[in-house]
């Protein structure tokens, strides 16, 4: 059996583990960078010929693009597995790889700690409305224009999407006396859901106190949180996005922000990236991060691991060990 393996863009952290998947799989092939467009020469030449599992990442989504059906038709057919490193695959069309026979991996679990960790920090800056007392202490003003800001004890924290990340924030934000609550599609059973109450996205909008993102980007959540939306709020909600900017009309959050009804904002992600709406530049009561929940030495080294602990299950026993949900949810249907 001819199996072999590419990786897409680089490794940082387990360029030692990729190496010795030699011993399992037959030819390593590497495409470290480049354009779309050569990308997809390479594949229509043969250059990737038996390739049966392939690593991918978010950050090598700039050498390929997304990982659409045009993509997808261009990989050899021998192709059967994609191991992405991100916890976040909205750049895969998981229902157009299902189609052609391709499981997916993600990276749930290796990147809860560190992204609940930056949500924490976001919501306590935002808590404090952090940015204008940053900017002046720099600024040699010392306080500057001072404001005082929220304690969290008390309040009212609304998970929408309680996942991996959702009971990482829960756990952490259980120990500054927040009373938690959640949505999920469906409620989950109460060893998952760390004591926080779950209740209606209608309630969860009217109730919360501050409104953590933690769900995944999808044709059916993008724009979760619109104008409609901000109108159900409470009056001064904070709000905190470390999931994907796409889940928040981004011109709407700024009119909120603007108006008050919005007290202040933290986020980690946005519709754009890299570019952010010039609204949310200006605006002081926003504490604003470039998309670097995960960016540590430890997550970091952890998510390579894990994808390449995929790779590894899908050459040589054809199994994914942390398949993306929807398509295990498609193998229960059938
Ligand atoms: O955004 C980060 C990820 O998807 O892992």
């Amino acid at each position: 059996m001819t199996r072999a393996a590419l990786l897409i863009g680089a490794l940082t952290h387990a360029r030692k583990e990729w190496e010795q998947l030699g011993q399992v799989a037959e030819t390593l092939y590497e495409y470290p960078s480049g354009t779309r467009n050569e990308f997809l020469s390479r594949c229509r030449s043969g250059a990737f010929e038996g390739i049966h599992a392939l690593y991918r990442s978010n950050d090598s989504n700039k050498c390929t693009g997304n990982f659409d059906a045009e993509l997808l038709d261009a990989l050899p057919k021998t192709l059967k597995f994609i191991c992405h490193n991100g916890a976040g695959y909205d750049n895969i069309d998981v229902p157009a790889c299902t189609e052609r026979g391709i499981a997916v991996s993600s990276t749930p679990i290796a990147v809860d700690d560190a992204t609940a960790d930056v949500t924490l920090f976001l919501m306590l800056g935002a808590l404090r409305n952090i940015t204008p007392s940053f900017q002046a202490v720099r600024q040699g003003k010392w306080r500057g224009n001072f404001a005082l800001g929220h304690d969290p004890k008390n309040k009212v924290l609304g998970i929408l999407g309680m996942g991996g990340i959702g009971a990482a924030v829960a756990q952490r934000a259980k120990a500054f006396g927040m009373r938690i609550q959640y949505h999920n599609r469906t409620q989950l059973p109460a060893e998952k859901e760390e004591g926080a109450k779950y209740v209606t996205f209608d309630e969860l909008l009217a109730t919360s106190d501050v409104l953590s993102l933690n769900l995944s980007l999808n044709p059916s959540t993008r724009h979760i949180i619109g104008k409609r939306e901000f109108e159900k709020m409470k009056d001064g909600i904070i709000i905190v996005n470390t999931a994907r900017g796409r889940l928040i009309d981004e011109a709407a959050l700024v009119d909120a922000l603007k108006s008050g009804k919005v007290w202040s904002a933290g986020l980690d992600v946005f519709e754009e990236e890299p570019k952010i709406h010039p609204g949310l530049l200006e605006a002081e009561n926003v504490v604003l991060l470039p998309h670097m929940g995960t960016a540590t030495y430890e997550t970091q080294r952890d998510m390579e691991l894990l994808v390449l602990d995929n790779l590894k299950s899908a050459i040589q026993s054809d199994r994914l060990l942390t398949q993306v949900p929807e398509q295990k949810e498609d193998a229960t249907k059938r």
